[in-house]
């Protein structure tokens, strides 16, 4: 920093008084709003229902509020702006504005925080000077400046900090959780946040270069400056399983959203909760897009025809199930293109039909001149038989997803039926044998019947879903009664707002549309997200997905259900594809998303495109780290290039050979001789032992007695645990301070996408990265072939 150090006291005291006179104001609205909360709920459950659910829907207001004033004390400002003029903007994560409407602070999603990310020497947006203030606790504790404006356009006596709040924030130890980088975005990243809502974005990045972080502020910005359009549907933020969603979780609240849906891949379809992973090579086969026909084939195997006439018992009477009737029913069923469980009551209807002219005449009535008196009655009997309940429902049962993929995993003959009904359906189609299954690929998805779903299974049980659709007997009914209760909540909300009871002070962002909305969405009977959650035919207003990678063509068709309008953000690295059904091009990942192929009768080309960002700089790995990993990178021809880091490593990268074979217990004492160095010269930091899958639970035993077992865990539960013993797939998206890897050629060996997983373990680390092999390292990592002096 320039100037004396009494000029920088003197700065630090001008700003701690700002920063107090903001904190002074946020207490004063979360004690105003504690008192209101407390005053509704003070009514308790008196009066009437409706009056019972107003008070409901403030408290649920007054809560949220205070959810999100509580959220935002830390770091709550941390950002200035002095203007060309002479004014005056500071930047943090709410907005906050005096009792005479003076702004106090501007939200930093608000355009008039924009400057405070992109301005730059060459286009500085009438920005004069950017500050960065840290805040330890409420306490300012430095202050670091760039001019933006030519030095010379400093007003006189203008105090000038130097360093860097980036460097500080990217050095910092990690916790195990993410912290939000709302203070020191950078220019590219910021571009991605504040990109458009409509249409599909595609974020290209490599490791380190903050596309998860970037995700997340995206989902806090198009929250609040879209909230008109997205507020109601909402945003659903998919992170590939429950580990990486803890490490994200504080994110967006301390952004000040608390409304946003996080799920992992196994979690997106209702009621299932998959964290069981199949063999890479069964997963990439229910995630090729060849299964759609399966299912389909499989839902159609169940649309079945008698062989021969089947004779049933009503009453005294009896009639026939004839096979021409029940082929006449189903075709004429399927050609309503209705759903399986929707289209079985025509099915139903019209094989009836022919029963009750049976019926009838058995009875010694004419069948085809019925009142509908004598139908009904009929009709009756007939549902009374067991004979034809059994019979008919064996043509056309209900079916539920999960009962109909159990049944297909676990039924040899249901899946080669299935198969053979795909491939003559393709040649019906002139599709050709190409969509055929082989007889080893059904061989492998064979499982038992009662084994858990996994998470490859998600999207297969969302697509049956779609085929199958809702027994109108049941969950249809009460949707649309649902839907009809949220419409009169709405109502009655627009209602209470026109008679002014809302004091609109009170939640600051609150407006009478606000109200309306957050009552009818978030009202008494759960929030936006639990609501959204649970609705497997929710619309979500924007979805992100997170390590976009590795989704299969099954994943994509269920998010693209999920979001029709398209809008979407979808970050991921290429480089860093380990699944075998994963991306290899953007463009061919998103067919299912982008509608590619999708043209009308006239050909017109209904497919949409997408647009691509990248981010090229990398704030996680040191330089000489990011050096390796890109050497690996170019040796193993993966897509994309290496992005640039910004600091260097105190320690270089630097391998421990072992001549014991992996696994053995000379090796382990090797492995755990490095991990303990590694402890000891972290204290505090974080680290990950990252090892090929079969040798993980051996290590995570012998590191458990030799560190006193104290902080060792596996990655199920990483975010808290001081050392972290996992494979690849474990650590994807997250990062430690040193990283011990291990067998780095058996890695790149059982990797079926190349030097993928590799590449990724080798980019997790902050500060230090020790590798142990027993063999020679994989091209691109000779270097570091030699003995290391110990730390
Ligand atoms: N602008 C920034 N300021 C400070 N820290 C940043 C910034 N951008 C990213 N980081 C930090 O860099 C690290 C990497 O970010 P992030 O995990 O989002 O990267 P990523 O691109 O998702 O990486 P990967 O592909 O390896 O999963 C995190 O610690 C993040 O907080």
């Amino acid at each position: 920093m320039s100037g004396t150090a009494s000029g920088l006291a003197r700065e630090t005291a001008g700003e701690q008084a700002r920063v107090d006179e903001r904190y002074a104001r946020l207490d004063l609205l979360r004690s105003s709003t504690e008192a209101r909360l407390r005053d509704v709920r003070a009514a308790g459950s008196s009066g009437t229902p409706a009056a019972r659910m107003e008070r409901d829907a403030f408290a649920t207001l007054y809560e949220d509020r205070l959810a999100q004033l509580r959220a935002v004390e830390d770091r709550l400002v941390f950002g200035r702006l002095d203007l060309e003029g002479g004014d005056v903007r500071y930047v943090g994560r709410i907005g906050l504005s005096d009792e005479t409407q003076e702004q106090l602070l501007t939200d930093w999603r608000a355009p008039a925080a924009e400057p405070f990310y992109r301005a730059t020497a060459a286009d500085p947006l009438g920005v004069v000077r950017r500050r960065h203030l840290t805040l330890t606790g409420r306490t300012v504790t430095a202050l670091e400046d760039d001019v933006v404006a030519d030095g010379a356009a400093l007003p006189e006596g203008m105090v000038v900090a130097g360093g860097g709040a980036l460097m500080a924030a990217v050095t910092a130890a990690r916790t195990g959780r993410m912290r939000d980088v709302v203070a020191t975005l950078q220019a590219e990243q910021d571009a991605v946040v504040r990109a458009p809502l409509p249409g599909v974005l595609v974020v290209q990045g490599g490791p380190g270069t903050g596309k998860t972080a970037v995700a997340l502020h995206r989902a806090a910005y198009l929250l609040y400056a879209h909230r008109d359009r997205i507020a109601k549907s909402g945003v659903l933020v998919v992170g590939p399983n429950r580990a990486f969603l803890r490490y994200i979780d504080q994110v967006l609240p301390a952004l000040g959203e608390t409304g946003v849906v996080m799920a992992s891949l196994g979690e997106l379809f209702p009621g299932v909760r998959a964290t069981a992973v199949d063999d890479d090579d069964v997963a990439a086969l229910k995630g090729d897009v060849r299964m759609v026909e399966l299912l389909a084939a499989a839902v159609r195997q169940r649309q079945r025809v008698p062989l021969r006439p089947v004779r049933l018992s009503v009453g005294t009477h009896a009639v026939v199930l004839r096979p021409r009737t029940v082929r006449a029913a189903r075709d004429a069923a399927r050609d309503s293109r209705q759903p399986h469980n929707v289209a079985r009551a025509s099915f139903v209807r019209r094989v009836l039909n022919d029963l009750v002219r049976q019926l009838a005449s058995a009875q010694g009535t004419r069948g085809d001149d019925l009142d509908a008196d004598t139908r009904q009655s009929l009709e009756a009997e007939l549902r009374e038989s067991p004979d034809v309940r059994r019979e008919v429902n064996l043509c056309w049962m209900p079916l539920t997803p999960s009962g109909l993929l159990r049944d297909l995993w676990a039924k040899r003959d249901h899946l080669a039926g299935a198969a053979a009904e795909a491939s003559r359906q393709a040649g019906h189609h002139g599709r050709g044998s190409a969509q055929g299954w082989r007889r080893e690929e059904l061989a492998r998805l064979a499982r038992p019947k009662d084994a858990p779903f996994t998470v490859a299974d998600v999207p297969l049980l969302d697509e049956l879903a779609e085929l199958l659709g809702e027994d109108p007997s049941s969950g249809a009914v009460e949707a649309a009664r649902a839907a009809r209760e949220r419409a009169d909540l709405v109502a009655q909300a627009r209602g209470v707002l026109q008679s002014g009871m809302v004091d609109p002070s009170g939640g600051g962002a609150l407006t009478a549309e606000g109200l309306a909305e957050r009552w009818a969405f978030d009202g008494p009977r759960g929030s936006v997200a639990e609501r959204a959650e649970a609705d497997r035919t929710w619309a979500y207003g924007h979805v992100v997905v997170d390590e976009a990678q590795e989704l299969s063509a099954m994943v994509w068709r269920l998010l693209a259900r999920r979001c029709p309008s398209r809008s979407m953000t979808v970050v991921g690295d290429l480089a860093q594809t380990s699944s075998a059904a994963g991306a290899r091009d953007w463009g061919e990942a998103l067919a299912p998303v982008l509608g590619t192929g999708t043209r009308t009768r006239s050909g017109v080309d209904l497919s949409r495109t997408f647009t691509l960002s990248r981010l090229t700089v990398n704030y996680r790995t040191p330089r000489q780290v990011m050096d390796l990993a890109s050497r690996v990178l170019e040796a193993h021809g993966l897509p994309e290039e290496a992005p640039r880091s910004i600091r260097d490593a105190e320690v270089p990268p630097a391998a421990v050979p072992t001549h014991a074979p992996a696994g053995s217990a000379a090796w382990t004492d090797a492995v755990v001789s490095a991990v303990r160095d590694q402890v000891a010269v972290l204290g505090a930091g974080r680290m990950a032992v990252v090892a090929p899958h079969p040798l993980v639970a051996g290590l995570r035993t012998a590191l458990g007695k030799a560190l006193d077992d104290g902080d060792v865990r596996g990655v199920d539960d990483p975010a808290d645990a001081a050392v972290t013993v996992s494979d690849v797939t474990g650590v994807k998206g997250l990062e430690f301070d040193a990283v011990v890897l291990c067998e780095p050629g058996a890695i790149l060996d059982a990797s079926p996408r190349g030097a993928g997983d590799l590449y990724v373990a080798l980019t997790r680390p902050t500060q230090r990265l020790l590798v142990v092999s027993s063999g020679p390292l994989p091209a691109g990592m000779e270097e570091l072939d030699r003995p290391i002096p110990r730390t």
